[in-house]
């Protein structure tokens, strides 16, 4: 029987970056997958999300083109369920070519879910996956997460993002989403971008917590803007299903729509649990996060866990916003870096950028202002709204929002924050500049490059009021 150097149980970002980066080195590498390979963000998130981002917008680009002089009449109508088929047909694709990466490296795949056994091999430990008992020195686990609902009557009649984004139905035509984090946010601005009535629904008074005030501001008054009903401070008491419908029962009254999509987080519980991991003695929180040092080694020597599930804890930001797939995918390849190639890499936690695929995009990189200052800084702020370009034509009332939060002793920039087209593509070089810790002397050094809306990263001079 085969002892591998490492088995890894999940085929989602961080465990199929792992395995390919360990295998590269010439470790044997097993993975169990026990739905399909390539996870959360390939099969169920980031991808198909964008791929219906892509789609929602088309309609809010046909509209606007009849200021550019096309001749196009009323809006042409939408067939919902043609974009459903092609995107799962894409990511059927997609399915594929990580299957295929994962033979191309020499990594054995196995389907089905892994169970890490409670006695220990010779040299390592057992994992049963199916019919096969797999041995091996040293075990990741990156299982990732799993939508969280709370418990309330007719929590059942609920579309999680799974199968928002795995099924094929038809568009709503009076949508709920409830929960105003990134997948709240994303969902209610793509299916209004649609067409759909969307209300979103939120507990507190802005979406997006965590994230710069001045951008929560924006966006929302944005999205509002775009036509989203945005309901704060509204807790849902029961879901029941009507004759046409459902009716949502809040502390603020009764809304009805078609369907219903709760966005209210991810937990790591049930992938975390029930696989063996308590009989070793593994330590994790009480929503089964796995509790990781700096090397992403738990508390069982030999047990390693990256990505969504793990928490290293301590990194002085934020928390939610580092559940991304390139995260997963740094700490994948920092631990095979370090296991096989004896190259201890540390992945720049301080610069990660993020974006939210809204109407319109909004993204970050480094600290709010607010969090800037808890953290005792005292600091200069820059910000600028614009009409974009795009709109001088088109009459459209949206705005841009910029904003620059500079540290005052040192002069370096510690955050960059934008509400606007193509935020993005935009925060993704900004990140660069501030994981070399670029100045602002560097941004106003910088030549502008015209006509850009990113331009204005590098021409705000005078400060904001605070
Ligand atoms: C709707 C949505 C949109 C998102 N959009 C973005 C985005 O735009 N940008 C971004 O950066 N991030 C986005 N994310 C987050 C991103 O998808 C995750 O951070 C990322 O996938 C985490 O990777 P991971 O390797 O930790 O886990 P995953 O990718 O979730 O992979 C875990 C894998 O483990 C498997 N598994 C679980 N238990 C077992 C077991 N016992 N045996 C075998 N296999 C098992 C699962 O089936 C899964 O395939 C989004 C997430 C969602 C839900
Ligand atoms: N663009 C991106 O990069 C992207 C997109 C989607 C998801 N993600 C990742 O996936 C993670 C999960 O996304 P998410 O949006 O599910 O989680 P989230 O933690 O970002 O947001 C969940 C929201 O639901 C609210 N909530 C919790 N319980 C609630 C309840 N009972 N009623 C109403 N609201 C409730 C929370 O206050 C929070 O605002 C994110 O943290 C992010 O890391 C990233």
């Amino acid at each position: 029987m085969t002892t591998f150097d490492l088995f890894i149980i999940g085929a989602g970002s961080g465990g199929v970056a792992c395995a390919r980066r360990a295998a590269s080195y010439g470790a044997k590498v097993g993975i169990a997958e026990a739905r399909r390979v390539g996870g959360t963000c390939v099969i169920r998130g980031c991808v198909p999300k964008k791929l219906m981002h892509y789609g929602a917008h088309f309609g809010e680009a046909l509209a606007d083109a009849r200021a550019y002089g096309w001749q196009i009449g009323e809006r042409p109508p939408l067939d919902f369920e043609a974009l459903c088929r092609a995107r799962n047909q894409e990511i059927d694709r997609l399915n594929g070519i990580y299957i295929d990466m994962l033979k191309k490296a020499g990594v054995e795949l196995f389907t089905g879910r892994a169970r890490v056994q409670p006695r220990w091999s010779g040299d390592g430990f057992v994992v049963a996956v199916g019919e096969h008992e797999i041995h091996t020195r040293r075990i990741l686990v990156a299982v990732g997460a799993h939508p969280s609902l709370p418990e309330i009557d007719g929590i059942e009649h609920a579309m999680t993002s799974d199968e928002v984004l795995e099924q094929v139905y038809p568009l709503p035509r009076r949508l709920v989403v409830v929960g105003a984090g990134y997948i709240g946010v994303e969902f209610a601005s793509i299916f209004r971008a649609l067409g759909a009535d969307t209300t979103l629904v939120l507990r507190g008074d802005l979406p997006l917590r965590g994230f710069e005030e001045d951008l929560r501001r924006h966006l929302t008054d944005e999205m509002r803007a775009h036509g989203l009903k945005i309901q704060p401070d509204t807790r849902v008491e029961r879901i029941e299903r009507t004759s046409d419908g459902f009716a949502l029962h809040t502390n603020r009254g009764v809304i009805a729509c078609d369907r219903v999509i709760y966005a209210t987080g991810r937990a790591p519980i049930p992938n975390t649990r029930g696989i063996g991991l308590e009989d070793l003695g593994v330590r994790m929180s009480d929503i089964g996060v796995i509790q990781v040092d700096r090397g992403y080694a738990s508390n069982v020597k030999g047990i390693f866990a990256v990505g969504d599930c793990s928490d290293h804890g301590g990194h002085g930001l934020g928390a939610a916003q580092f559940d991304l797939t390139p995260v997963a995918i740094a700490e994948g390849r920092a631990l095979a870096e370090a296991q096989f190639n004896d190259n201890p890499q540390t992945v720049a936690y301080e610069t990660i950028p993020t974006a939210v695929f809204a109407l319109p995009q909004a993204s970050s990189v480094g600290l709010s202002e607010a969090r800037a200052r808890s953290l005792g800084y005292d600091v200069t702020i820059y910000r600028t709204r614009f009409r974009p370009m795009v709109h001088t034509l088109t009459g459209g009332s949206g705005r841009t929002m910029m904003k620059l939060v500079v540290d005052k002793a040192s002069d370096r920039v510690l955050g960059c924050h934008m509400v606007g087209e193509d935020a993005a593509e935009i925060i993704q070089g900004f990140a660069v500049a501030l994981t070399a810790g670029a100045t602002k002397a560097v941004f106003d050094a910088t030549v502008a490059l015209h006509p850009t809306a990113a331009e204005e990263f590098v021409t705000m001079y005078q400060p904001a009021q605070s």
